[in-house]
Order: C-alpha cells, then sequence, then structure tokens
C-alpha cells in the first residue's frame, strides 16, 4: 500500500512518521526547504512517549512518480489550493484522498477536484507543534485518526491495514461528515476561546467569567451545528464541555500559531463557521467577535 502524506508538518510529520517507523511504504511530498532539512536531519517526533526518529522518503512537487494508493492531505487551509495541484499526478483512478485538515471547506474543493468516490473524509485529533529544529513535539497522548467514505459506505479492508498498528489510534468511520462536524465545533470554540482571550482554557477558567465565557462558546458552537443539520452527539457534547472547562493548560492549533506569530486558519476554521450562523439567522457574538480578532491578526500580519 503506497502512501503519499502531503506536508511534513506537525500533523503530517506525526502520523506519517508513526507508519514511516512502523515499516509501512510513506512517502512526503513536500517542499525543497522541508526536504533539505529532512534529509540533513531525519524526521523526529518527541513527546510522552519518547522520541522516534526516522529516515523519510520524500519527493517535491514535479517528482511524483505515478499514483499512489492514499494521499493523505496535512496541509493548512491557506496552502491547500496550491497542494492539490502539486499532489495531482499522485491521484489515479483508485487512488483515496484523505484530509486532516480543520473546517469543512476543504471537502466540497477535495470533491470537486477528484470527485466523492476519491475524496474522503478525515479527522486527527492531536496537540502538535514543530519546534525550531523541525522535529514534531507531540504535547499530550492524544494521537487518533478516522477516515471514510462520504456516504458512509464501507471501507475497504485494507485501507483500515495501511493506518493500523502503527503507534497511533485509527479508526473507519462510517459517520465521517458528522465526526468532522463535531469536530469543527470542538475546535471552532477551541480556537475562538484559546485565541480571544491569548490564554489557555486553564487560565480563562481561572479568570472571573472565564467559566462562562467558555460555556457561552460551546453553545453558540453547538447551535450552529444544530442549525445546519448536524447536532453534535452526546459524546461530543461532553467532550466540548469538558474541553471548554478544563483547569489544564490546553490549546488550540490556532493559538499556537497565533503565539508564534504565523498565519492562522481563521477563514477556514471560524469565518466559514459564522457564516454558517449568519445563513441560519443564529446569534453567535461570542465567535463573530473571536472571528473578528483573528481577521485583525491576519490583517496586521499580511495574510
Ligand atoms: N497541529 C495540530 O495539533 C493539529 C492540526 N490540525 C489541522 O491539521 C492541518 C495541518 O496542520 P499542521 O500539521 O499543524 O500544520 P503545519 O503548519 O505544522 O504543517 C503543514 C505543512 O504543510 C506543508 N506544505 C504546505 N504546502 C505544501 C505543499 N504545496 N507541498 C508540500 N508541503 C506543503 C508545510 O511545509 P513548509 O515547511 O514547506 O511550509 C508545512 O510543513 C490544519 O488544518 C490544522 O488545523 C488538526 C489537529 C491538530
Ligand atoms: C482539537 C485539536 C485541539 C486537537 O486535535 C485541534 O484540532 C487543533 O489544535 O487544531
Amino acid at each position: 500500500m503506497r502512501i503519499l502524506f502531503v506536508g511534513a508538518g506537525a500533523t503530517g510529520g506525526y502520523f506519517g512518521g508513526r507508519l514511516a517507523a512502523a515499516g509501512r511504504d510513506v512517502t512526503f511530498l513536500v517542499r525543497p526547504a522541508r526536504a533539505a532539512s529532512l534529509a540533513s536531519r531525519g524526521l523526529r517526533l518527541t513527546g510522552p512517549d519518547g522520541t522516534t526518529s526516522v529516515r523519510p522518503r520524500t519527493v517535491t512537487a514535479g517528482q511524483i512518480d505515478g499514483p499512489y494508493d492514499v494521499v493523505v492531505i496535512a496541509v493548512k487551509s491557506y496552502g491547500l489550493e496550491q497542494a492539490m495541484i502539486d499532489l495531482a499526478p499522485a491521484v489515479g483512478p483508485s487512488t483515496v484522498v484523505i484530509p486532516l485538515l480543520n473546517g469543512m471547506r476543504h471537502v466540497d474543493e477535495l470533491v470537486g477536484a477528484f470527485g466523492p468516490s476519491r475524496a474522503w473524509g478525515g479527522v486527527c485529533m492531536i496537540h502538535a507543534s514543530l519546534d525550531e529544529h523541525g522535529d514534531v513535539v507531540q504535547m499530550t497522548g492524544l494521537h487518533r485518526i478516522s477516515f471514510g467514505r462520504l456516504d458512509g459506505s464501507d471501507v475497504p479492508a485494507p485501507i483500515v491495514e495501511a493506518f493500523d498498528g502503527a503507534g497511533f489510534d485509527a479508526f473507519a468511520s462510517p459517520t465521517i461528515v458528522q465526526d468532522m462536524w463535531e469536530k469543527w465545533v470542538f475546535l471552532a470554540s477551541l480556537g475562538a476561546a484559546t485565541t480571544l482571550m491569548r490564554a489557555t482554557v486553564g487560565d480563562i477558567n481561572r479568570a472571573p467569567g472565564g467559566n462562562a465565557f467558555g460555556a457561552r462558546i460551546a453553545a453558540e458552537a453547538m447551535a450552529i451545528a444544530t442549525a445546519a443539520g448536524h447536532t453534535p452527539r452526546p459524546a461530543a457534547v461532553s467532550v466540548l464541555q469538558n474541553g471548554l472547562s478544563t483547569d489544564q493548560p490546553m490549546t488550540s492549533s490556532m493559538y499556537r500559531d497565533m503565539m508564534a506569530g504565523l498565519p492562522v486558519e481563521a477563514e477556514a476554521i471560524l469565518g466559514d463557521f459564522v457564516a454558517e450562523a449568519d445563513k441560519h439567522g443564529v446569534p453567535v457574538p461570542a465567535l463573530a467577535a473571536a472571528y473578528t480578532n483573528l481577521a485583525i491578526y491576519s490583517a496586521k500580519r499580511g495574510g
């Protein structure tokens, strides 16, 4: 099973690196600077389980030698357009394309480019970043991927086996669209709270009014999903409520990017979410303020 990871950043580097370390046939599509860094230093994953190091196989745009069985897309939303051009030669008639991006807009883009039988859904849950050396730092023990066809039909066993037993949790899901919506609700809430307050969830909850603020954000996010026909299931509601009321220093990737002065996925994560609220007439003042805050941040940094 030939697997191509598009991007060797925090998520692609982590899950692709684990698969490579488990002996799977993994190649990374990367840009030249990342290719050079991976060639000289290798791909290192550090986290609660220690450090793993692999020498990954890489290709850059123009070097793809034919179709892969599975293409996993692990770029930020603002990199997707170019990535789709670069990865196109890797997609043959029976290739499966699995995105790990947050938000939902990429689903339409991938279906538009590759059609509904090849463009699948995907969700990853992990707290990870790249450090100054380009090593992947996993901050908690959470590392889970789920994937599935958008119409919920069966996932062939070889695809399940491709991700199974590689040192992270992997699941084929018959409800991947709903899963992605629930992840969006969680991440939009977490991203909104942490970037607006410029604080971890624990810090927010220790501040006066912090608990009520988190609860308001969560209620707004659930109202959007419900209006859009994706009412979060009870398990997702409790993950959201527990997540936003924790005293732990939990953050979102968008918060970490903002603190590092990097671009943020404001449009794909909060812009589209607030637009859904507007479409359905759902009042979301806290989420709208968080989106405005991110838009100001993006404008000031020039994108
Ligand atoms: N980090 C996290 O904890 C989590 C992130 N997510 C989501 O996963 C998605 C990916 O995020 P994350 O992995 O953190 O992002 P990163 O910025 O860490 O990694 C993205 C990588 O994509 C690479 N890239 C961009 N364009 C191309 C291209 N055309 N060809 C090859 N490589 C390319 C970048 O490479 P270069 O070095 O060349 O810039 C970069 O290394 C996002 O939507 C995010 O919201 C989901 C769950 C958790
Ligand atoms: C939900 C969470 C926090 C973990 O996967 C995430 O997706 C992110 O930080 O981008």
